[in-house]
């Protein structure tokens, strides 16, 4: 046997690596931040959802490893930490901790950092991560709320969250023998970050690291394994006919892009935060009200809640960032969660932490991944609450085509 066991530390993220695991023929079972891994014995790789990217770094270390526990106890024994794409840490981190957390752990003394996910424009090169053309610290990432990015040199960001040496290799060994690349990776313990600018850069280094070095990475990574015996694709998914929403509390620019485009399309509604925090219940009820509305005269069509449609969104509250995403956070859940009990059954939620808080309150303990959307955002099916099954799409921050908002309801047909 060999099962792959997966901690993803966000919820989008966890979704966007098991899409990526489907695609390359592993049947994956998305579990969320719960310990028994029930599906064990008929797929060949768990995903366990975490919410550890920008929690205090003993709680992302206690819950990874827990997770990891979990994963052993299922059988897995080959490990992967799923953090994103444009390696959103902050100074102390929890990238590096829970790596190394994870190579206690293991007892594996070598772990590799592998980013890049072309498909979505993240590249490294000479160690640096960019984002499209630009370096991880000109791109958007520098002003994220709460893991801002200002230093595109992954060394130097990953060196100050972990007690283990760090040291990179270059595209040409990646490029180079596949022998030559597996004694690169292996011949001094710590951690090795790799420079990749293409899939088929991914596909050398996953098919020349040995089984016992720990996987670390965005979802790129992933895509380029190899199952022992790879199955088909997954199909599409039995869409529950309902009501639609989108709750939007990303701000990155990707986003912001795509609620300008919604505005135009669907009714919008812009969360007021200076009237949540006066009045929480009531506001959230007025919210419900409106989009009431909006569904009894147009069952089909979605509506849209979001925190922020412009960079300007992010200076104008009286509340510190910390409140404020908190108060979001908390609105968008509440929001979701009465929209499912007023039927909507098939609701797209923007954001990794959003997503965590909305599956949260949802009480979703598991996730089958359908059909994808875009790169990195997929559709699943869920079971809310023990309840009705819904289609949800965790959408990353900065993934998916301006209009998803409208277009993404073409992929469940
Ligand atoms: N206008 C705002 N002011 C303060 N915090 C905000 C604002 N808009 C969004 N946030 C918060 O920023 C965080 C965005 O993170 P996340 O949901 O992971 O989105 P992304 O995937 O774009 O990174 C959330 O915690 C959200 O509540
Ligand atoms: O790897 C990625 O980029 C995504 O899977 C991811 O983790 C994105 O995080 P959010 O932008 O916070 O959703």
């Amino acid at each position: 046997m060999q099962l792959l066991g997966c901690i993803a530390d966000d919820f989008t993220g966890a979704t966007d690596i098991g899409a990526a695991l489907v695609k390359a023929g592993y049947r994956t079972a998305v579990t969320i931040g719960h310990a028994t891994v029930e599906s064990a014995d008929s797929v060949d790789a768990v995903v366990v959802a975490l919410k550890t990217r920008t929690t205090p770094v003993d709680d992302a270390v206690d819950a990874s490893t827990a997770a990891y526990d979990a994963l052993v106890a299922a059988g897995a024994d080959r490990f992967y930490f799923k953090y994103c794409s444009t390696f959103d840490s902050t100074e102390t981190g929890n990238i590096g901790p829970v790596t190394d957390a994870l190579l206690d752990r293991t007892g594996a003394s070598t772990a590799i950092m592998v980013p890049s996910f072309p498909a979505n424009g993240r590249t490294v090169y000479q160690g640096h991560l960019f984002v499209g053309d630009a370096l991880l610290s000109d791109s958007s990432m520098r002003n994220h709320p709460l893991t801002p990015m200002t230093d595109a040199n992954l060394e130097r960001v990953l060196a100050p969250q972990t007690s283990r040496p760090v040291r990179r290799i270059g595209l040409a060994t990646v490029r180079g023998e596949q022998d030559a690349l597996t004694a690169a990776i292996t011949e001094t313990p710590g951690l090795v970050i790799l420079d990749a600018i293409d899939d088929s850069d991914l596909a050398r280094i996953a098919a020349a690291t040995p089984a016992e070095v720990l996987l670390t990475g965005g979802a790129g990574l992933a895509a380029q394994l190899t199952p022992k015996e790879p199955r088909e694709a997954a199909g599409a998914l039995t869409p529950t006919p309902g009501r639609r929403l989108v709750v939007s509390g990303s701000a990155s620019e990707a986003t912001r892009g795509q609620v300008s485009a919604a505005s135009d399309r669907m009714p919008s509604l812009h969360l007021d935060l200076d009237a949540l925090g006066e009045r929480f219940d009531a506001e959230i009820d007025r919210i419900l009200d409106w989009a009431e509305d909006h569904w009894a005269a147009q069952p089909d069509a979605p509506v849209l809640v979001y925190a922020t449609g412009s960079a300007a969104d992010l200076e104008a509250t009286a509340t510190t960032r910390e409140e404020a995403s908190e108060l979001i956070e908390a609105a968008l859940a509440r929001i979701a969660s009465r929209g499912v009990d007023a039927g909507v059954r098939q609701l797209i939620v923007a954001g990794g932490e959003t997503s965590g808080s909305v599956v949260s309150a949802l009480g979703i303990t598991e996730l089958l991944i359908g059909p994808e959307i875009a790169p990195g955002v997929v559709w699943a099916n869920a079971t809310v609450d023990a309840g009705p099954t819904i289609s949800i799409a965790l959408k990353s921050g900065n993934f998916g085509s301006e209009d998803m908002f409208s277009t993404a309801w073409e992929h469940l047909a």
